[in-house]
């Protein structure tokens, strides 16, 4: 028996020795390429002892023994090309043998029997299948420029993250790594793959996959520990496994059921579609989503990591790559990491324990007055109702495009038809967005709303299609064309009544306005004779509530705080409000329940019978009125007051009324025949847009005239400004309707030197209605009455001062005191 162990225990220690012993004579006396003298069991394996500069090892050991070497790790036989020529042979000339690839044993276990690639050991017939398949579906030219805009995108979320990091620590290969795993996996199945709320879990997750496959595993070098686990490696993998495929699972099992449940017929197929559609199982499509996600980001992220890295270290280089592209790059998807040389200043690159972390200091915000602490640039704009004529100044010294701070706030202003037309048309999409007062945040809450919405949401969208349809569509305009020239026959007749008195013209109009909204409303009037100034003051008050600065917008600290008691004022004044509507609204309740068929197809109608709470329909009622009847009758009175003011154009009108209108009476319908009537709203909206400033958010970091602007600054185009521009419209502050004779500048938007109801998604939805009630109330003011100044004031001494709220009025309101032409009615 002691024979027999002593026999076990010479063959368990000499055998492996006699085996050594005959492998290291073996490779002394065979003609391998040269190397260091490998050490008995273990070989090189201490030359290359520190795996993260093992490149570096080997290159030193290359100086010594030349470009081709040979060196054992454990039992495996290592050989190393490190010049061109070697690499020639080994990748070209002998590509075909040399096409094998060692997996490490950590990896095989997930791999293992599937069709792989980077996994594959051999070029065998599956490894071609899935590298045909990757080739067509993943890289192949058609796919790279269909995915030309996702990868923009993708690109684009990547510097509004960093945008929204200006001025602190960053690390870039995590944020790239981030941005290039979702490009991949939109490839793969269309989805991000790491999301926001992901924060470190899934990158950690794919990294330390990526680490446990690059250490080196015992088991692949010394024979004797393989099928063993003796470092954990496989252990950990798999764990890492047991945390990543069920991931993978969701986005299979989704897909399974959008397939099985006819699919989204638009989307176009993607990689998982067609592994789906070849039949490939579950485990097939883990591992080859892992795979093509392991292989690509971590090589790609640190790619991009290693080249800003060495842009850093080589400002020549920096500066050449920013001018190119600040030359070559048109449009806002400009990196602005390269952003045009000197805006942007990257001040210091250091390294840490693992990663350069580039500190980055933007500065390419538009120009601008200098902003004091806290408070910004708030005293230059502290006159609000002169807020556009302060702008417009501080443009004359900033330009055109102007960063001023408000309190918190980052304001954008533009005041040139080329700021106007990248704002509101090549970015209308980015700067959709509506600053919304926290006083009227109050009132609108969480209801559908059109003015007041933050965003195009899809409720705003809901809303705006509501009024257009039912508001201003042509059949709409068109059907109630005899109310309107009732309303305005009743303003008329107020005015006779008045002969030879001093007359408040706009708080008359006033009525006529919010009555003809009302009629379109609930088929009432809203304000009647003995309403007095009630309702009217109301609805005023909610306005000048609504425009009052309101601190809490523009200092953080004070955010839901309403230290000016705005928003307790605000709910009072609906408080008030509200029940007015509700009688109107309670009585159309009643009327579609008793059946009254023909009078459904008003506003309140439609509203009701889409289920709109009582809550809701005050608010719509509310926020129409607001938007409509301020900025209407403020139009009227301007018109009006330049008529009075150049006596000239005045004339011309009534020449031009006098031969075309048929009667005493102007009708909707003669409009479109008088053109010097036209010209004159169009250039009395040029001088007084009664929106003098368009608000928007930029929902999204832009660049804009190749500034950038951060996500959520506020962003406002100076209407009054661009009206005025010498450099667009000769003798700009004169009055004269002559310019529009023939022009084809229309409201449309189109023309950005001239935009009195804006451009783009939120452009005025009251346009349609607008256009045909300023005229013809005009018009129907100038052809019935010939009108004076009171207290012998002669037009020269009108004074036109103006009064910024929400809309643009005149100061000083316009009195006049009408006479009548008492017009024969010709037939
Ligand atoms: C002369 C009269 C008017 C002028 C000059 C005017 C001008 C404007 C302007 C410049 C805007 C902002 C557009 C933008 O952001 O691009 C606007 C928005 C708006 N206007 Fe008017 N408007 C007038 C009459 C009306 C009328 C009569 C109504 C309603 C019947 C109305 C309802 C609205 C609404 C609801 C918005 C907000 C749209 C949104 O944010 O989606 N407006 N208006």
């Amino acid at each position: 028996m002691e024979e027999t162990s002593l026999f076990i225990l010479i063959l368990l220690v000499v055998l492996p020795v006699y085996y050594l012993v005959l492998q290291h004579r073996k490779l002394k006396f065979c003609s391998y390429p040269p190397g260091p003298y490998p050490l008995p069991i273990i070989g090189n394996i201490l030359h290359l002892s520190s795996n993260d500069t093992a490149h570096v090892a080997l290159a030193n050991l290359a100086k010594i023994h030349g470009p081709i070497m040979s060196l054992k790790l454990g039992a495996r036989l290592l050989i190393v090309g490190s010049s061109h020529e070697a690499a020639t042979e080994l990748l070209k000339i002998h590509d075909r043998v040399m096409c094998g690839r060692p997996v490490p044993k950590t990896l095989e276990v997930l791999g293992d029997n599937l069709l792989t690639l980077v996994g594959a050991k051999s070029c065998t017939e599956n490894w071609k299948i899935l590298r045909g398949i990757f080739k067509t579906e993943l890289v192949a030219s058609e796919v790279i420029n269909s995915n030309a805009t996702m990868r923009e995108e993708k690109v684009k979320e990547l510097i509004d993250l960093l945008m929204e990091k200006v001025g602190k620590v960053v690390h870039i290969r995590d944020l790239v790594f981030t941005t290039a795993a979702n490009i991949v996996s939109r490839l793969l199945f269309s989805q991000d793959f790491i999301g926001i709320e992901d924060e470190r879990k899934k990158i950690n997750l794919v990294k330390e996959i990526v680490k446990l496959a690059s250490t080196p595993n015992v088991a692949d070098y010394f024979p004797i520990f393989s099928g063993l686990d003796v470092q954990g490696l496989r252990r950990n993998t798999l764990k890492c496994r047991e945390s990543l495929y069920p991931l993978w699972d969701v986005i299979v099992d989704g897909r399974k059921e959008s397939i099985k449940s006819g699919g989204d017929s638009c989307k176009n197929k993607d990689f998982l579609d067609v592994l789906l559609a070849n039949g490939f199982s579950r485990n097939q499509i883990n591992w080859i989503l892992t795979e093509m996600i392991l292989v690509s980001v971590d090589i790609t992220s640190a790619a991009v990591e290693w080249m800003m890295a060495e842009l850093i270290k080589n400002p020549e280089a920096m500066n050449k790559l920013g001018e190119e592209l600040a030359k070559e790059i048109r449009g806002n998807i400009k990196l602005p990491l390269f952003s045009v040389s000197g805006n942007m200043l990257f001040h210091k690159a250091f390294l840490d324990d693992d990663y350069y972390h580039i500190r980055l200091k933007f500065c390419s915000y538009p120009p601008g007055p200098y902003p004091l602490p806290i408070i910004g640039n708030i005293l230059q704009l502290s006159r609000k109702d002169t807020a556009h004529v302060a702008l417009a100044n501080l443009a004359k010294i900033h330009g055109p495009i102007m960063s001023l701070k408000l309190g918190a706030r980052l304001l954008i202003v533009g005041s040139s038809h080329e700021v106007a037309t990248e704002i509101l048309k090549i970015h209308d999409r980015v700067m959709c967005g509506r600053p919304v007062p926290q006083t009227l945040e109050v009132l609108g809450g969480d209801l559908l709303t059109l003015i007041g919405a933050k965003y195009c949401t899809e409720n705003w969208k809901i809303l705006r299609g509501i009024f257009k349809t039912e508001l201003v569509a042509s059949e709409v305009m068109n059907s109630n064309t005899t109310m309107r020239e009732e309303k305005v026959k009743e303003l008329i007749d107020l005015f006779m009544e008045k002969e030879g008195k001093v007359v408040h013209i706009n708080d008359v109009v006033y009525t006529t306005v919010t009555n003809i909204l009302s009629r379109l409303f609930f088929l009432k009037d809203f304000i009647g004779i003995e309403d007095e100034r009630k309702k009217i003051n109301l609805i005023q008050e909610v306005v000048k509530l609504g425009s009052a600065l309101n601190v809490a917008d523009y200092f953080p600290i004070f955010s839901g705080l309403d230290v000016q008691g705005l928003r307790r004022k605000a709910l009072k004044c609906c408080g008030n409000l509200y029940p007015l509507w509700e009688v109107f609204v309670d009585g159309r309740k009643e009327s579609i329940k008793s059946g009254d068929s023909c009078k459904d197809k008003d506003f309140v109608g439609v509203l009701l019978s889409n289920g709109f709470s009582r809550n809701q329909i005050n608010w719509i009622l509310t926020e129409v009125t607001i938007s409509g009847v301020d900025t209407t009758s403020a139009a009227v009175e301007w018109m009006m007051a330049e008529l009075i003011k150049n006596p000239e154009a005045m004339n011309k009108l009534c020449e031009e009324l006098a031969k075309e209108i048929s009667g005493n009476i102007v009708r909707d319908s003669d409009l479109p025949r008088l053109p010097y009537l036209n010209a004159c709203v169009k250039e009395s909206l040029r001088l007084h847009p009664t929106v003098a400033l368009v608000l928007r958010t930029a929902t999204e970091t832009c660049e804009v005239m190749n500034y950038t602007i951060p996500k959520d600054s506020e962003v406002w185009v100076n209407l009054w400004a661009l009206g005025r521009d010498p450099t667009k419209w000769d003798d700009p502050f004169t009055f004269n309707p002559n310019r529009f004779l023939g022009s084809n500048l229309s409201y449309m938007g189109n023309n950005f030197e001239y935009i009195p109801f804006g451009s783009g998604k939120r452009m005025c939805p009251g346009l349609p209605l607008a256009t045909r009630t300023v005229p013809l109330i005009v018009a129907s003011l100038v052809h019935s009455f010939e009108w004076y100044l009171p207290d012998d004031t002669t037009p020269a001494d009108l004074d036109m001062d103006e009064k910024l709220g929400v809309t643009l009025q005149k100061a000083n309101p316009l009195l006049l005191i009408p006479k009548s032409k008492a017009l024969e009615i010709r037939i």
